[in-house]
């Protein structure tokens, strides 16, 4: 089964089932033995009682279940299933979108009509891929290069949506700055570049986007991952921007709730994923299967869609380790650590290369 925090069917029918046996219990007259009124044999009271209770005992076996059966089915075709129509002719940014997850929801929004804003820093990417846009039939598309060191390009960027579609329905911030997969060097200004690129530009975009997010009742869409709630080795900047992402949106998701603003939060919370930089960083040293890149975007553009708080995808690989996280933190964490070839953890570090882009107007 994919992603969906809400989607857990087991978990939920395990409360619905205790709740309808206590429920039961609570309703089951409990004989009340008296010594001085009680006139009959003890046995035949014994006998009797354990008969009423076999009989509640198959009722409580048939009834739980089937109760259980009839609430969970109510829950689940009370809520709204997804259709590519629900994103027909929004208006959308996509950060990160010349390469990767990005590339592959531009590509998603395109085929079911969306108005696209695609943005990152290599401008030859960028064309490419609205013009796939185009030929797969999105409503319109065009792209903005920069980099999102800048929070001036970051209020850039969503400014032009206001300009040119007129206002967002989906901010969808998913860029990601390229950082090492090895042990912490001790780099301080790395991280805060990091911070800055993985951070705090998702912070200056939402803030430029609320007045036409809060004017459309629309979303946002932040795409994290495993380690921005568990601590794995090898990805310590990366894992403390990924951290702050959900520090502060689930903040803000409480502060929108308490004002009754309806702008919907989605944090996505992805494991391993197919992407040509993951693999090119990860792969030979991890012993777990990437997970396809195209069917990822389109579970984090449901999950958007849906307005759902969270999404994990995959959701087996993802949801049921984070259910350790609080019961067993250190098996969860030897599990993990199991799952790394640490022989093959070199020293050399991969490091952010120059943008090829420059932060500028818009090309459509
Ligand atoms: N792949 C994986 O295994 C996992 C990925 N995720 C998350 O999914 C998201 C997408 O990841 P993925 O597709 O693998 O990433 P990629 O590395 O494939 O793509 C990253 C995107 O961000 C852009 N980018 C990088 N640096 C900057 C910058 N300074 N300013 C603006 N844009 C920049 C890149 O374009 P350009 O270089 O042209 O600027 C590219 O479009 C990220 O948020 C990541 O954390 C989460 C868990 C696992
Ligand atoms: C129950 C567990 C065994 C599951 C393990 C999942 C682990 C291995 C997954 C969860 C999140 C993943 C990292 C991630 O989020 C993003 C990136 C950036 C990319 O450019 C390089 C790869 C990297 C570091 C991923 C590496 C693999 C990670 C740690």
């Amino acid at each position: 089964m994919q992603s969906k925090e809400r989607d857990t069917f087991p978990t939920y029918l395990q409360t619905v089932h205790k709740g309808c046996q206590l429920l039961l219990y609570c309703s089951i007259p409990t004989p009340v033995i008296n010594n001085n009124t009680w006139k009959g044999s003890p046995s035949l009271l014994a006998t009797q009682t354990r008969s009423q209770l076999s009989g509640m005992g198959r009722l409580q076996k048939i009834l739980i279940p089937f109760l259980g059966l009839v609430l969970a089915f109510w829950f689940y075709s009370a809520r709204e299933t997804f259709k590519p129509e629900m994103l027909k002719g929004k208006r959308v940014i996509v950060t990160g979108a010349s390469t990767g997850i990005g590339e592959e929801m531009a590509y998603h929004l395109a085929r079911m009509g969306s108005h696209i804003l695609i943005t990152a820093r290599t401008e030859s990417k960028l064309q490419k891929v609205v013009e796939r846009c185009r030929e797969l039939g999105a409503a319109s598309a065009q792209y903005i290069s920069g980099t999102m060191e800048d929070m001036a390009f970051a209020e850039h960027v969503v400014k032009e949506a206001q300009t040119s579609l007129g206002g967002l329905d989906m901010l969808i911030l998913n860029h990601v700055g390229t950082s090492y997969f090895g042990y912490f060097d001790g780099d301080v200004g790395h991280i805060r570049k990091l911070l800055e690129i993985n951070f705090l530009s998702y912070v200056a975009m939402t803030v430029s986007a609320l007045p036409m997010l809060k004017e459309s009742e629309g979303s946002i869409v932040v795409v994290s991952s495993m380690a921005g709630k568990v601590g794995f080795p090898f990805t310590v900047p990366y894992s403390a921007t990924k951290f702050a992402l959900d520090g502060f949106f689930s903040s803000l998701r409480q502060e929108f709730h308490i004002q009754n603003i309806n702008v919907s939060i989605t944090l996505c919370i992805l494991g391993f994923i197919d992407t040509e930089r993951a693999l090119h960083a990860a792969a030979d040293v991890l012993l777990v299967p990437a997970a396809p890149r195209a069917e990822c975007a389109l579970e984090i553009l449901k999950g958007g869609a849906l307005r759902y708080r969270e999404l994990y995808y995959r959701y087996g690989s993802t949801r049921l380790p984070l259910l350790l996280r609080d019961c067993a933190a250190e098996l969860l964490e030897s599990m993990v650590r199991s799952r790394y070839r640490l022989d093959r953890i070199g020293s050399g570090q991969r490091r952010q290369s120059p943008a090829d882009g420059a932060a500028g107007s818009p090309h459509r």
